[in-house]
């Protein structure tokens, strides 16, 4: 063991985005400091100072010994923090371990794993340590770009959302609800062609969702039967939803029931791929725009290791 592994095996990489959230960060990171010192975690820590930056945070403590690293932010940090580790080379993805202290306004990665938006609990979480090897989804976009996603990607109504939320976040978690009603009114449906296994399905599409995880949107749950760790994903195919349809239902929306209603198909599998006929819908993954149009699919087994809360 080298004197790096020795001083790194137990500390911890703390990379946190002072812009997440709409809280006033200052005092949060206060909070956070005294929680890991009364409870003696070893760390170090870096804020980030540009959209991004979480990637060559997370590989430069990758390069330095770190294995342990905690984000804290939301889901657009947890999600940066994971492609910086999928692209990194220096080490086995499956022996990094990533825990959350959600500051976020959406934080719907932790709601899988029953992580309280908590400071103090969510270190608990973390101390404790207990882990779970998660798979990860990579997507292929326009030019062959890869997006790694830890959560929930799609795209259609959702992308165009996350397009919307951009200008909205500042009122805090209701903006994904401003969010989805602006797009109930104004997203056009597209025809996608959706290509997986022995399936070809040419439809007209409200929007096409990859799931690894259950919650995406400020809560909503458009998957069915989330497992985190069997190497597929979940498929949903939201078919010709009106307007009328997802304003009736919109409870649904955030029970899960939505996957029930006749124009909604589900799938699961490990490679897909979509192609929108005549538009180039936003695509969208754990939160964060990542292209538009034409998108591939794969799923990573068991990528990753996430403290969650078991007990
Ligand atoms: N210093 C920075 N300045 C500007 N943007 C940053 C900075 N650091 C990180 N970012 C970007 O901020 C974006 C949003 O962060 P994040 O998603 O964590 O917060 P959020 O949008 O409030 O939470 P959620 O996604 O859970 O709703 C991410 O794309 C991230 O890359």
């Amino acid at each position: 063991m080298s004197y790096i592994d020795k001083i790194n095996r137990f500390s911890w990489f703390i990379i946190a985005n002072s812009t997440s959230g709409n809280g006033d960060f200052s005092k949060q990171w206060k909070e956070i400091r005294q929680n890991l010192n009364h409870k003696n975690l070893d760390y170090s820590f870096a804020f980030t100072q540009f959209s991004k930056h979480e990637v060559d945070l997370v590989q430069n403590a990758i390069k330095k010994g770190f294995r342990n690293i905690i984000s804290v932010g939301g889901d657009g940090t947890l999600h940066n923090v994971v492609n910086g580790i999928m692209l990194q080379r220096y080490v086995k993805t499956s022996e990094l371990t990533i825990g959350v202290i959600p500051l976020g306004t959406g934080n719907d990665w932790i709601k899988t794993y029953h992580i309280p938006n908590h400071i103090e609990k969510s270190i608990e979480i973390i101390q404790r340590k207990k882990t779970i090897l998660q798979d990860i989804g990579v997507l292929k976009t326009t030019n062959c770009k890869l997006t790694y996603f830890n959560n929930v990607a799609g795209l259609g109504y959702d992308g165009y959302i996350v397009n919307k939320l951009k200008s909205l976040k500042r009122f805090g978690a209701i903006a994904y609800l401003l969010a989805g009603i602006y797009g109930l009114l104004f997203y056009k449906k597209s025809t996608f062609k959706i290509i997986f296994d022995d399936k070809v399905i040419e439809t007209n599409c409200l929007m096409t969702i990859f799931g690894i995880c259950k919650f995406s949107g400020g809560g909503m749950q458009f998957t069915k039967n989330v497992h985190t760790t069997d190497g597929l994903l979940d498929i949903t195919i939201a078919k010709n939803l009106t307007f009328f349809d997802l304003i009736f239902h919109l409870p649904k929306l955030y029970s899960g029931k939505i996957v029930q209603h006749k124009k909604v198909a589900t799938y699961k599998t490990n490679r897909i791929t979509v192609i929108p006929k005549n538009a180039k819908p936003f695509i969208q993954a754990d939160g964060e725009l990542v292209g538009t149009g034409e998108v591939s699919v794969e799923i990573i087994e068991k990528a990753v290791k996430f403290c969650v809360n078991i007990l």
